[in-house]
């Protein structure tokens, strides 16, 4: 099932949460990157329509989604804050959200829900006594319980420990190949990379850039890097690097040590290695200056 921005913003106020994005989602795994702040919260609850465009349209299965409860049918949305009952068992919290739905057989959905998520041997124990993991699937089961077309996740990753995330991403592909199309939103980049091919990026409220995961990547390990580097002979190791095509600039610092400007991230920290070697010197480290997400982002939009 497909679903479609159509020239969509949203604002509070004066503050524009949604600058004008446009985005057609396939059946099979998104994801939706960007850093905190940057509107993913704002475009998930507007698909899911708990929230109205300010302008343009969102549509699933060419339907808009706002104040239209045949949609609210097609879709799930696990959001990212959401109390459960502690005391309530899975099994009754999936029930709940079952009858909610008013499904003709709540107690056979709530079960097939379960099964999907794996907490069939679990759902009988109260959910305080759950993992976080645990937790999370048990509410992507409630999301599921009306078997959504479309399933929307607010940064399903969040606290997991790296065998619950493992989990939870099986769990993401095994949707999107039952042909389901599920958006899930993050602000790490090896997160998102792991899930899905397909990414939407979004920076502070626009769509900075859209498609294939790799070609992305490529985009952002292509650009200007500077790093700092520790050798046994830094001045040796300036002198060699200033010959390298893929080096715009160095310093040397007696305390920081080298610092380098490379215009090709892939063909410096390819040559780095074999410069120190025929030059005899011991690179110690060797470190990104400028990685965090928010610069590959800001860069992503200057592109
Ligand atoms: N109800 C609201 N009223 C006013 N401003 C809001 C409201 N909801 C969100 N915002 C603002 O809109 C912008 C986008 O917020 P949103 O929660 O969509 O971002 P996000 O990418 O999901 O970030 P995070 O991962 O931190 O939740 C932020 O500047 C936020 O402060």
């Amino acid at each position: 099932m497909k679903v479609e921005l159509d020239g969509v913003s949203k604002w509070y106020g004066n503050l524009v949460a949604v600058n004008d994005i446009s985005m057609v989602l396939a059946p099979g795994v998104t994801g939706l990157l960007g850093p905190n702040g940057a509107g993913k919260t704002t475009v998930l609850h507007m698909m899911a329509g708990f929230l109205a465009p300010s302008r343009g349209q969102v549509l699933v299965d060419g339907q808009p989604s706002w104040r239209n409860p045949p949609v609210y049918g097609k879709l799930g949305l696990v959001s990212e804050r959401e109390a459960v009952h502690g005391f309530l068992t899975a099994y009754e919290f999936v029930l709940a959200s079952a009858k909610m739905q008013r499904l003709p057989d709540p107690a056979a959905a709530a079960r097939r829900a379960l099964d999907l998520v794996e907490m069939t041997p679990a759902q009988d124990r109260r959910i305080e006594t759950y993992s976080k993991g645990m937790r999370q699937r048990t509410r992507v089961a409630a999301a599921l319980v009306h078997d959504p077309a479309v399933l929307l996740l607010d940064e399903p990753f969040n606290g997991m420990d790296p065998r619950q995330r493992l989990h939870m991403m099986e769990l993401l592909h095994r949707m999107g190949e039952q042909g389901r199309t599920v958006l899930f939103s993050s602000h790490i980049l090896e997160e998102v990379e792991q899930v899905s091919g397909t990414v939407q990026v979004i920076v502070a409220g626009r769509l900075a850039a859209s498609g294939d995961f790799r070609s992305i990547r490529r985009l952002m390990t292509n650009r200007p890097h500077v790093f700092t580097i520790q050798s046994s002979d830094d001045r040796r190791l300036a002198v060699a690097l200033m010959g390298e095509a893929s080096v715009a600039g160095v310093d040397v610092d007696a305390k920081l040590g080298l610092t380098v400007r490379a215009s090709d991230y892939g063909t410096f920290t390819r040559s780095l290695p074999k410069i120190a070697l025929s030059t005899g010197v011991r690179v110690h480290r060797l470190i990104p200056a400028d990685e965090s997400l928010e610069s590959v982002f800001s860069y992503l939009i200057a592109a």
